[in-house]
């Protein structure tokens, strides 16, 4: 069983608040410092890949979704970790071959996100990993991509939830596992 008090310890005592950036009025929460820790980096793979598991610790879904950039360093070990596939989800023009395209607004600006159209199977059951959900933007439009892909977003696993921007509001029945609350 993943410590998840132990996850949510490191990520308190690490993440670093960074006033005004990328503009004013953000507060940029900065995971750097829990990557760099080696205890604190797996202990919270460890619990965001619960998120992939059934009540009897089975594997339940059969890819893991990172959106890019910081989605990416969380999700490949949380695929890892369940035994599965991991799939990215680039921002636009970076994938060489025929993608989905969804364009959406984030917590600071807007981003268009792609996936390759055969990155996952119709019917395959898929788990959205990142490190912050804010406004839930790049959730909506990560679901819309999955689900043009013929997938099915079983749910996101995230480090920590900006609650004050509702993110819940446009997620809607999508399951979230989040390790923080702020
Ligand atoms: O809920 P939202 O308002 O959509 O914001 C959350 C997203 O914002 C950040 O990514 P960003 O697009 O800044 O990219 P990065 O990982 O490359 O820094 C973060 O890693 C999430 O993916
Ligand atoms: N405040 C924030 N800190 C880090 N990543 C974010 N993505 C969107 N809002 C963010």
């Amino acid at each position: 069983m993943p410590d998840r008090s132990a996850a949510q310890e490191a990520l308190t005592r690490l993440t670093v608040d960074v006033p005004d950036w990328p503009e004013p009025g953000v507060t940029f929460k900065d995971i750097t410092p829990v990557l760099a820790d080696h205890h604190a980096f797996s202990a919270v793979i460890d619990a965001l890949a619960a998120a992939g598991r059934d009540d009897h610790g089975n594997v339940a879904v059969d890819k893991v979704v990172g959106m890019e950039a910081r989605g990416f360093i969380l999700a490949a070990p949380v695929a890892l970790a369940l035994g599965i596939g991991f799939v990215p989800v680039r921002k636009a023009g970076k994938l060489p071959r025929a993608a989905h395209a969804v364009s959406y607004s984030l917590e600071y600006g807007e981003a268009t996100l792609e996936v390759h159209r055969d990155a996952i199977a119709p019917g395959e059951r898929v788990l959205l990993v990142d490190d912050v959900l804010a406004t839930g933007g790049t959730v909506v439009a990560t679901r819309e991509l999955v689900e043009r892909c013929g997938g099915v977003a079983t749910g996101v696993a995230v480090l920590m939830e900006l609650g004050f921007l509702d993110p819940r509001k446009v997620t809607g029945d999508l399951p979230v596992s989040t390790l923080l609350t702020i």
